[in-house]
């Protein structure tokens, strides 16, 4: 039998509503709705200085909103607690940001809560942060000081460092940065994994490529605003190349669809698609196809299966201010 419970909707694992950013005094994002139900991996796209850092930066609680909010697991940012299903690995920075720390080390510190830094790592710890390194191949260089590392290892020992707590959320911006085209289909191979386990996943890209084959569903900046939400494209840049007008968008070849009839109608509160382009023809909207096997309930409670069944880590309880490991 169905009880009440089996029929509540359930929360999309991210919801921003109508925010609204300003920094250093200028309005950067204006009123940006986004929705990402569990499971589902997302990709943000926009020009350069679109506002897609800012995004995902509010939607961790690093910046605050002017205006509308932000929900975590159904629960509004500022009473959310549980960080630690929550992974988020900045625009490319260093992981080496001159402290001499092993690979290992670095990992590890992303189990860790200010509140807890000086903790020991348990059994469950170590085990996390080797599974987390293998799982971006990056377990031979466990005990190698990460400024020895190129670029594109250092940004995997970032993504290890998130991967480590075994996130329900991972949000990544701009994961492929000066990785190298190897690396690349590496971690597009550990991205689909964890996908397939039910990790919802948001990242920001400038184009798809070898993540293409990820992506259910292309969300585009442009100036603060959504100006595309639907099926996959592979860039949100103007296409001048392409001899189209300026602000249309490319559709990614998996987005043949859009050209069905009956294209599903975008959900309320979602951007309007702009006029686009697909495969020559031009269509003036695009449906939203989240991939259907994984549905919001397929968002991972805590006891659901991990990266590869791995040993389990205690949960590390937070602060609401303690933010994402990062
Ligand atoms: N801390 C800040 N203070 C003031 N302005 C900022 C700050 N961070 C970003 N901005 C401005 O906000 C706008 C959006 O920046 P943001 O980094 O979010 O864009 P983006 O789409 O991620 O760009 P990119 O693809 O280049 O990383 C830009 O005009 C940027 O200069």
């Amino acid at each position: 039998m169905t009880g009440p419970a089996d029929d509540a909707p359930v929360a999309p694992v991210v919801a921003a509503r109508h925010v609204t950013v300003s920094l250093g005094g200028r309005a950067i994002l204006h009123g940006v709705d986004l929705e990402v139900p569990g499971g589902q991996t997302v990709a943000l796209l926009g020009a350069n200085g679109s506002g897609k850092s800012t995004l995902v930066k509010t939607v961790v609680g690093l910046y605050p909103v002017d205006g509308g909010r932000v929900e975590l697991f159904g629960t509004p940012l500022p009473e959310f607690k549980a960080w630690q299903r929550v992974g988020y690995v900045p625009q490319r920075t260093t992981a080496a940001a001159g402290v001499p720390a092993t690979v290992g080390e670095v990992v590890a510190s992303g189990l860790l809560s200010p509140r807890n830094w000086i903790r020991r790592r348990t059994r469950g710890d170590r085990a996390a942060v080797r599974e987390a390194l293998a799982t971006v191949g990056m377990l031979d260089r466990i005990g190698d000081p990460v400024a020895a590392l190129s670029g594109g290892q250092q940004q995997r020992v970032l993504i290890a460092r998130a991967l480590a707590r075994r996130p329900d959320l991972l949000i990544m911006d701009e994961p492929m940065a000066g990785v190298d085209l190897v690396s690349q289909q590496a971690f597009a191979d550990t991205l689909e994994e964890l996908s397939a386990h039910g990790t919802t996943l948001l990242l920001v890209l400038h184009e798809l490529g070898p993540l293409a084959r990820l992506i259910d569903r292309t969300v585009v900046l442009r100036a603060g605003t959504v100006r595309y939400d639907g099926a996959p494209i592979e860039h949100g840049e103007p296409d001048a190349g392409h001899g189209h007008q300026a602000g249309h968008v490319h559709v990614h070849p998996h987005a043949g669809t859009a050209e069905a009839p009956g294209t599903p109608e975008l959900p309320p509160g979602h951007a309007p698609v702009e006029t686009m382009s697909v495969r020559g023809a031009r269509i003036s909207r695009g449906p939203e196809i989240p991939r259907s096997p994984r549905g919001p309930e397929s968002a991972r409670g805590p006891e659901s299966p991990r990266i590869s069944g791995g040993t389990r880590i205690s949960p590390i309880h937070e602060s609401p201010e303690a933010g994402p490991a990062c």
